[in-house]
């Protein structure tokens, strides 16, 4: 069911500061940061040659990532995300092994503007997991 791997993301509580360590410290490929009202946060994008790391501000009063950052003040790995070819048939194989799909059951279009979906992390190794409509 799964196929690549779109990206790992990270939260931080400055993505400025994130985005500056990546390109001046690490030498990447880093873009612009863009609000996702929708999802309660602001991006970043950093392009490796083979996947993409993504960095996840808060934003908003009730942003998903608000109490991550309460328990892990330094930042750390959030989510991974993996490429589907059909999020809803996706969906609904993962419903019926008893996976927990999280919020209305319904894809919202993600930061590529394709719809993505989250797992329960308790139902995943305890990792978030994203899936993106390849
Ligand atoms: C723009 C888009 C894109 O790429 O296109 C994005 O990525 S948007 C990225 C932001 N959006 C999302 O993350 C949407 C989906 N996420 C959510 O709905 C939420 O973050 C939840 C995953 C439900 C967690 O919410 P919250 O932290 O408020 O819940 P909670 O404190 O009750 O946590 C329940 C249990 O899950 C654990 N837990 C929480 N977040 C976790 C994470 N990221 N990875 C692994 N475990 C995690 C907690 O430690 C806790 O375990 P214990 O009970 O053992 O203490
Ligand atoms: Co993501």
């Amino acid at each position: 069911m799964i196929g690549r791997l779109n990206h790992v993301a990270i939260a931080v509580r400055d993505i400025a500061a994130a985005s500056a360590l990546y390109r001046d410290t690490l030498g990447a490929d880093v873009s612009a940061a863009v609000p996702q009202p929708e999802h309660g946060v602001t991006t970043v994008f950093v392009t490796l040659p083979n996947t993409k790391i993504e960095f996840l501000e808060p934003l908003g009063e009730n942003s998903p990532i608000a109490k991550f950052l309460e328990r892990n003040p330094d930042g750390g790995i959030h989510h991974i995300c993996y490429e589907v070819d059909d999020i809803l048939t996706a969906r609904d194989q993962l419903k019926a092994t008893g996976a927990r799909v999280l919020g209305s059951g319904d894809p919202k279009i993600g930061a590529h503007g394709k719809p993505v979906l989250f797992l329960h992390p308790k139902d995943f190794n305890g990792t978030l997991v994203e899936l993106e409509q390849a």
